[in-house]
């Protein structure tokens, strides 16, 4: 048991090192083999004959004699290349010709062409070692294309499933761009700004995200020269960073911060006019405007519209989502200027490294004997994530598994923010093989080593469906997703049993019959509550409060 839990502590990792291989093969598989070395024979020399334009059999020649091929069979050959590349990695580019070339290893990250300078050589070194040190050996295929995306400042709709090492592919470009000194940057020789600017802005829907997120631009900017400065935006440091205080005379490479956080310190006066590029992770969440109750400046959508209102034209915008849902396309087109559309695999589906099971328990008493059953066969495998649908179901669940003997713990918004972190903390550390939570912990969290995520209540949405299970199989591990359901989820289940069809698991045929949701609001259907305590107990203990009461009362009297 204490193995699992010591992987559960390490670092995610995704073993792709034939990657490079599975791409030269490729390559030659299109190209044929690398030809011979080659001397021509006179016949050869005179001969003009390029009939055969295969990429393996091009012949022109240059003057010298020695095989060349022309500026155009060239290129012709490179873009082949790059989609068999593509096609090989799953990577998906809309309007490819006008985009940049995929990268298939760190070290291709360039310099770009508009900053020249040894400068970056340093940097990129840095970075590089770090990239190392968390055993990243490849980009990940979001990584190979949207990292030389940002680089060359094209704006970027991008989407690949959970766990496919997104937060790095907008983090490393982000570090990089907001490093290159202000001269280099916008080319001029004049006097340079920096106190108080802020060149990276990172924007994600929670606070355990944005925090995650600030842990690994540290991590992967660590050692930059000159000092790295980044910061995550809270209620205790806002002040400080409208002043223009956080990041000295260098200002701040990376800002990373909630909307409301940012939007709260915008009215205090902070600046953010000196951006260079603008990130919004889990986009479709940032976008959405669904929620909104009746003050609608308090939706995501209207604070990222008054964030984006404050941040120059020319700053590089990405979104970046693993369900890039058709209202999320839609707003990009009036976000994002001719961007990069990249995605990757089936795009908004689950992750395919997720072994899904739908489990019928026919009522609510049914989910935990589901779970204690589970348990007893040694399908339950730790460490397990369990979602339940309010805060008020997860704190009862958590009381019925404590007295089981499992070591567990709850998650949701109810709890204070030290308590959230501490219960995270203890998990990752393995001090906790089972926690209990709402969908605070169903976005984006990287629980690396979850090898159980366990719906005890039917989500409300595909989308939400495909986050949560997305807790598990990340960087390339395998996973496992088992939802229960009651009679009461049948309206729902639709979508979820074609969600784990699309992604290959086995579902009933009857499943996909069912009749489409005629509801589309999200609202989950009214439980029995969980408890298992037999009506004699709890008599029992009802009978003893009264009996204590009573007796206080008499006293008081
Ligand atoms: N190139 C890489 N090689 C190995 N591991 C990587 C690489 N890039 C990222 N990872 C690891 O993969 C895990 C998942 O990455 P990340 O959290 O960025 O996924 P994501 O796509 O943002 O997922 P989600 O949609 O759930 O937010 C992390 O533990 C990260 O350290």
């Amino acid at each position: 048991m204490d193995e699992i839990f010591n992987i559960l502590s390490s670092s995610a990792r995704i073993d792709k090192s034939k990657r490079q291989k599975r791409k030269r093969e490729t390559v030659a598989q299109l190209t044929g083999p690398p030809p011979e070395e080659h001397v021509p024979t006179d016949d050869e020399e005179e001969s003009d004959d390029e009939e055969d334009e295969t990429p393996n059999a091009i012949k022109s020649r240059d003057r010298t004699g020695k095989r060349d091929v022309s500026e155009a069979k060239r290129n012709q050959i490179h873009r082949e290349e790059v989609a068999a590349f593509r096609r090989s990695m799953k990577i998906k580019v809309a309007h490819s010709d006008d985009s940049p070339d995929p990268i298939s290893s760190f070290s291709e990250i360039t310099c770009p062409e508009w900053c020249n300078d040894s400068f970056f050589t340093g940097l990129i070194r840095v970075i590089l070692r770090n990239i190392e040190e968390g055993n990243w050996k490849e980009p990940t295929p979001i990584q190979m294309q949207s990292i030389p995306a940002l680089m060359q400042r094209r704006d970027l709709l991008a989407g690949a499933p959970t766990g496919s090492g997104k937060s790095g592919a907008f983090i490393l470009p982000s570090l990089l761009l907001s490093s290159i000194p202000h001269n280099l940057f916008y080319n001029t020789k004049g006097a340079k700004k920096n106190k108080g600017e802020i060149r990276s802005l990172i924007l994600a829907p929670s606070l355990e995200l944005a925090s995650q997120l600030h842990r690994q631009v540290e991590r992967l900017g660590l050692g930059k020269p000159g000092g790295l400065s980044s910061l995550l935006l809270a209620k205790a440091n806002a002040a400080q960073a409208v002043s223009g205080q956080v990041g000295g005379q260098s200002g701040l490479d990376v800002l990373i911060s909630t909307p409301l956080r940012i939007v709260d310190a915008i009215q205090k006066g902070l600046k953010l006019d000196s951006v260079r590029i603008v990130v919004l992770d889990e986009a479709d969440r940032l976008l959405d405007a669904s929620d909104s109750g009746s003050d609608k400046s308090r939706t995501f959508l209207s604070q990222i519209d008054t964030i984006l209102s404050e941040i120059p034209a020319t700053a590089t915008r990405a979104l970046f989502s693993a369900t890039v849902t058709p209202t999320v396309r839609a707003l990009s087109e009036s976000i994002l200027r001719n961007p990069v559309d990249v995605s990757i695999g089936g795009g908004g589906g689950a992750n395919a490294d997720i072994d899904q099971k739908l489990m019928f328990v026919g009522n609510e008493q049914g989910k935990l004997l589901a779970i204690r059953q589970l348990v007893q066969r040694g399908e339950f495998d730790f460490p397990a994530l369990v979602f339940c649908q309010s805060q008020e179901r997860a704190q009862a669940l958590f009381a019925e598994l404590l007295y089981d003997g499992i070591r567990v713990d709850v998650i949701h918004a109810g709890r204070s923010k030290s308590a959230r972190e501490n219960a995270v903390a203890k998990f990752r550390k393995g001090d906790t093989w089972v926690l209990i939570g709402t969908d605070l912990v169903a976005r984006g969290v990287d629980l690396s080593a979850v090898k159980l995520v366990l719906n005890y209540d039917l989500p409300q949405s595909g989308v939400t469906y495909v986050h949560r299970i997305g807790r598990t199989g990340r960087a390339g591990r395998k996973g496992k997703a088992i939802t229960l359901f009651t009679e009461a989820d049948l309206e729902q289940l639709r979508t979820i049993a074609n969600i784990m069809k699309q992604s290959g698991c086995q579902v009933e045929e009857w499943m996909l019959q069912l009749p489409r949701k005629h509801n589309k609001k999200k609202r989950a259907p009214k439980r029995q509550k969980i408890d298992t305590t037999p009506s004699y107990d709890k008599k029992k203990s009802r009978m003893k409060r009264l009996y204590i009461k009573n007796s206080k009362e008499k006293k008081e009297g």
